[in-house]
């Protein structure tokens, strides 16, 4: 039997860490941006200022015993980890319990008038109105009538680069880091590149479906469901999964009513843009173009722990596509690898073909060569791995 490798889990404990950074500094900046964003009332302050001492400077607490998911926090990990420091336990869990409490501290899940309001989508909606995507979104124009290789290309490159539009990695990176790279120092490059491979896998027939697991709204999900509505519009897929987080979640992941905004967004754009919308709505309509969230996407284990009903769904797909440095982190595991680990040999168990399309914004990658590695290190001293500046397009299960 082949040996499955394995790595340290991140923690968030070690102070300096980047993990611990975001546990430290990140979620405090989060709270703020959220008390900001909406006039809520004594009862939310008072519930985010508990939030933000137990989450730096207190233990994991119980979920009320009437919360509607407490079962699946429950068996998630909740059980074991109650009581403990926030900074003691796998990294990616704290991250998620934070986002459920948080959510909770608004009123989110209610009942009351504030259920169901995004406390992100102020941001969320700033960033889609923005004059930059605007910019971004005429380009479209220039590829209307390019060839068909050079068009799919562009927008794979368009979707893969729109996972640095990531608003909480914003809040705490330098907005060099969080905007075109180090200014003449490290352009934006691609360091792992199966695009090749990940064309292949979509057969000429034009029969296959593609699984899309989107990660940010915004100037994210733009060029993700542009790339879909290529995908489909020429022939390529002849249907496409997207999958949404099914309540908000590290402030700018995409949800249901976000789809709904970016598509309504398009078809109100001018130029080949909105053509592009309207593809988009009438594959919405005859089931061309399907939207899941399932529970298991805000949840804060590994893909490797998906259960059966999401399994079988990715199954069924030609192949799945994965954005974004969250969804890396669950789709390998949120583990010190080493970075020429091979990404096939940790994704193995995944039900199907699987391409992650991400930029890189924590420690976690694989599936380097060596020779990439040690010269990313000895030019940018583990910038490279958190700064959003560098990317991967891997492909395993070929
Ligand atoms: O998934 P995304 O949007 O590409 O990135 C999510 C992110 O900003 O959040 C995590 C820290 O909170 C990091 O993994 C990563 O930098």
């Amino acid at each position: 039997m082949p040996e499955i490798p394995t790595a340290p889990v991140l923690l968030g404990g070690e102070p300096g860490s980047f993990p611990h950074g975001v546990l430290a500094e990140r979620h405090p900046a989060i709270i703020r941006q959220v008390r900001e964003a909406f006039p809520y009332g004594p009862e939310q302050h008072r519930a985010l200022d508990a939030l933000l001492e137990s989450c730096t400077a207190g233990v994991i607490e119980p979920l009320p015993a009437d919360a509607h998911d407490r079962d699946r926090w429950q068996a998630w990990g909740l059980a074991a980890y109650e009581g403990r420091s926030w900074f003691d336990v796998p990294w990616l869990w704290s991250e998620s319990y934070f986002y459920r409490l948080l959510l909770d501290a608004v009123g989110y899940f209610g009942p009351g008038p504030w259920q169901g309001i995004d406390p992100f989508r102020p941001a969320k909606l700033a960033e889609l109105d923005a004059p930059d995507t605007d910019e971004e979104l005429a380009a479209l124009d220039d590829l209307e009538g390019a060839a068909d290789a050079e068009r799919s290309t562009a927008l794979l490159h368009g979707s893969l680069w729109g996972n640095r539009a990531d608003l909480g990695f914003r809040l705490s990176a330098s907005s060099a880091d969080a905007g075109a790279g180090r200014a003449g120092q490290d352009a934006p490059r691609v360091i792992a590149d199966d695009s090749d491979t990940l064309w292949s896998l979509l057969p000429p027939s034009g029969t296959g479906t593609l699984c899309l697991v989107a990660d940010n709204a915004g100037r994210e999900l733009v060029p993700d469901l542009l790339l879909v509505a290529d995908l489909l519009a020429h022939g390529r897929v002849e249907n496409a999964v997207l999958h949404v987080k099914p309540y908000p979640y590290y402030v700018s992941d995409a949800t249901t009513a976000d789809v709904v905004d970016a598509v309504r967004r398009l078809t109100a754009a001018p130029g080949a843009v909105r053509g592009y919308g309207r593809r988009l709505w009438s594959a919405m309509a005859d089931g061309r173009l399907t939207v899941r969230a399932h529970p298991f996407s805000c949840s804060p284990l590994p893909y490797a722990e998906m259960p059966g009903d999401l399994r079988e769904d990715f199954a069924a797909g030609t192949l799945t596509v994965l954005k974004g440095d969250l969804n890396y982190r669950r789709l390998v595991g949120d583990r010190r690898w080493p970075p020429t680990t091979p990404f096939g040999d940790v994704t193995g168990y995944f039900p199907g073909p699987v391409a992650a399309l991400r930029t890189l914004k924590s420690e976690v990658v694989t599936g380097l060569d060596a020779r990439t590695e040690a010269a990313l290190d000895a030019t940018e001293d583990g910038h490279w791995r958190t700064s959003g500046t560098h990317a991967v397009i891997q492909v395993s299960g070929a």
